[in-house]
């Protein structure tokens, strides 16, 4: 195989192209294989000239029928070529391109395409595309694909360069699949597949060569997930926790569960009372009350005298929940701890001894609890929250630190049900599709920059009725600070300027933890009006409250991390506000910000999230470790996944370590490379 070749070295390339190709992601010829069409133009259907429909984009095939004629109009040459067929006449024109004359000769027979008009008494088409009519036609006469683009590098150019790559290659592109698969699974050939989602023959070829790609990706991932769950997971039987009344602990509590929290629970004690070994994931929007849920579970394992673990993602989330929890376990005799990154050596010590003697009955901490040297006495319960945050792998440390501990997933981020599938293909899934009954919308608006004071005096009238407020700024390089507005930048203008009579805080990542403790505690308490903060605060802080959130430029945040931002505030009955100041108003950015101010929902925006940044970028896909999906949709192919996994299960389940699927495993290891720290067939 020769896929690794660099891309400079492939016909038409050369060094200028190669460096255009570079900034597209494409350093090698399979680079440029795997780098698909964003879309296609079917200018397969070609017409006569008579049939053309005025306005609309064709294509119709002609013959040169006279000389070029040129025009000069001020500072523009405006070249008119006549073509003809049986039935008809059209002019070609072409604006500012003087040389194209000397491209044609009368009588040679082309397949046009372009927009057809009708000008001057005549038939037109502005800047044409022509072509032979020859078996390698590339740009029309076919359905041609479309391809994301740089400056400097054409859509001619890119499909010449993608035909010579394909050709080229070919050969070294490699079945993976046996005969067997390929016809259970209604597979055509890679080489066909690959061809043809280029360079599709028609609509059906191209439906067939996008499940095989499709079908290929979602199967190589499921194979990698599956390879890295075999490794870690115990098959042994889950721990039987004795039934615990949860009366009096739920009674402690100044609300009533909702429907949804019930059954979410109710959902998880039934695994946890019988011998299954739990693995679900707990997903609900932002401030569903996921926490409380948690928290019950894990007083039910402590009852049993067993140790509970919960990991979150930053310091901040950890002590919140530690204080949460502290609060909730403070008449029942079980001892929660912290374990962050801050302690002291000695006091690490002391709490590793005594996590390891099992005085500690909960653990409540960032990824420091999966360090090597933690280790429990008799871990039964682990949670992680935030679970995109976390990889895969690290999900199953935890795990391991235990003794068929059950394990819940919790996670704000709607995941569409694929990615679920894929991730936690060995996983229940409980929704909280529920928010508690006192939550008002949060009344969203997109303003521009130029519009900041009035959201800042809006924000002091709702201080004046003793709420709070959050500002966050996007989280920047020191060569970013002219194009955004650090926290710290903010925090200077406003605290002397239009909130100077108010109290201002600042927390950001970079300070001391002991200040950011402070900080924080501050505007629990009530002490701080304002908080001015980079996104450490984006993750689950809770400060019921707080009721505005205005996000500084929010045209850097991705929509599912605004959503997660937003849902800082409406976390209590009071109507709460979320002003997004955007530095830009181009229309990408307004759509998107548009999209923010229509719903609430935190999966629609998910989908939308989706479908603008592409499958890709999606979230998770890279924090969770794995390979970019390159054609796989996470919302459409549930389908084609389903029959993926089950391919997948199949082969490891005859052949786990891939001897006999040589090709499978290479492929694998070349697409996983070092993402998943050699964890696979090592
Ligand atoms: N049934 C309920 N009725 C009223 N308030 C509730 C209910 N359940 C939880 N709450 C409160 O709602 C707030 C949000 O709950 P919690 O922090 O658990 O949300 P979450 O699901 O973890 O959200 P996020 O993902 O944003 O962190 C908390 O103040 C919690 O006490």
């Amino acid at each position: 195989m020769n896929l690794n070749k660099p891309i400079q070295y492939i016909k038409g390339v050369g060094p200028k192209r190669a460096k255009l190709l570079h900034k597209l992601g494409i350093e090698t010829v399979g680079d440029a294989i795997y780098n698909f069409p964003r879309d296609y133009d079917n200018r397969a259907n070609i017409l006569s000239i008579n049939d053309l429909k005025i306005g609309e984009k064709q294509t119709f095939k002609a013959f040169i029928a006279g000389d070029a004629r040129e025009y000069k109009v001020k500072r523009l040459t405006i070249t008119k070529i006549p073509v003809k067929d049986a039935c008809g006449a059209v002019e070609l024109i072409w604006y500012n391109k003087p040389y194209i004359k000397n491209n044609f000769k009368i009588g040679e027979e082309y397949i046009i395409n372009g927009k057809v008009s009708y000008k001057y008494g005549q038939i037109c088409v502005d800047n044409p595309i022509l072509e032979r009519d020859e078996k390698n036609k590339l740009n029309t006469g076919r359905i041609v694909p479309i391809y994301s683009l740089t400056e400097g590098l054409s859509q001619n150019v890119m499909r010449s360069i993608m035909y010579n790559v394909i050709t080229e290659n070919l050969n070294d592109i490699c079945e993976i699949f046996d005969e067997e698969v390929l016809q259970k699974y209604k597979l055509i050939e890679i080489k066909d597949a690959i061809i043809n989602i280029h360079f599709p023959k028609d609509e059906e070829t191209l439906k067939d060569s996008r499940y095989r790609l499709v079908f290929q990706e979602l199967f190589l991932l499921q194979l990698g997930l599956n390879l890295i769950k075999n490794k870690f997971q115990t098959k042994k039987k889950g721990i039987i926790f004795n039934k615990i009344d949860l009366k009096n602990f739920l009674n402690q509590l100044n609300f009533k569960l909702t429907n949804a929290q019930n059954r979410a629970l109710n959902e998880i004690l039934e695994d946890m009372y019988s011998n299954k070994c739990m693995n679900r994931l707990l997903q609900g929007d932002v401030g569903s009350g996921k926490t409380i849920i948690a928290a019950a579970a894990m007083y039910v394992a402590a009852k049993n005298k067993y140790q509970a673990a919960m990991m979150v993602p930053t310091e901040i989330l950890a002590k919140q929940h530690y204080e949460t929890l502290i609060n909730l376990f403070k008449d029942s005799g079980i001892n929660v701890e912290l374990l962050t990154g801050r302690l002291s050596i000695k006091q690490k010590k002391d709490l590793l001894n005594k996590i390891k003697n099992g005085s500690i009955d909960i653990l409540i901490g960032t990824h420091a609890i999966i360090e090597e040297n933690v280790d429990f006495k008799n871990l039964g319960f682990c949670v992680t929250d935030e679970q995109h945050r976390f990889g895969v792998r690290q999900r199953a440390i935890l795990k391991q630190k235990g003794k068929s501990a059950d394990v819940l997933v919790m996670t704000a981020t709607p995941i569409p049900r694929t990615l679920a599938l894929m991730l936690y293909g060995d996983l229940d899934i409980s929704v909280i599709d529920e928010l508690p009954p006192d939550r008002k919308e949060i009344a969203t608006y997109a303003i521009y920059s130029s519009l900041r004071e009035r959201a800042y005096k809006f924000a002091i009238e709702e201080i004046k009725k003793g709420r709070q407020v959050y500002i966050v700024c996007p989280l920047i390089e020191e060569s970013d600070v002219i194009n955004a507005r650090s926290a710290e930048i903010v925090y200077d203008e406003l605290y002397k300027g239009i909130f100077k009579n108010y109290k201002v805080g600042l927390v950001h990542g970079k300070m001391p933890s002991k200040e950011k403790d402070k900080v924080m505690d501050d505007f629990i308490i009530g002490e701080l009006d304002i908080l001015i903060s980079t996104t450490v605060i984006e993750v689950g802080i809770n400060v019921p409250n707080a009721s505005i959130m205005i996000i500084e430029n929010a045209e850097r945040f991705g929509l599912a991390q605004l959503h997660q931002l937003r849902g800082r505030v409406g976390r209590s009955g009071y109507q709460s506000y979320c002003i997004l100041i955007a530095y830009s108003n181009s229309d990408v950015i307004k759509k998107r910000l548009k999209i923010m101010t229509e719903t609430n929902d935190g999966f629609k925006i998910a989908e939308k999230d989706l479908e603008i940044r592409g499958p890709g970028e999606f979230f998770g896909i890279r924090q969770h470790g794995l390979p970019e999906l390159k054609i796989a949709n996470l919302f459409e192919d549930i389908d084609i996944l389903k029959k993926a996994q089950r391919c997948a299960e199949d082969i490891i389940s005859k052949d786990p370590d891939l001897r006999e699927n040589s090709f499978i495993r290479e492929e694998l290891i070349n697409k996983f490379k070092d993402k998943l720290d050699g964890i696979i067939l090592n």
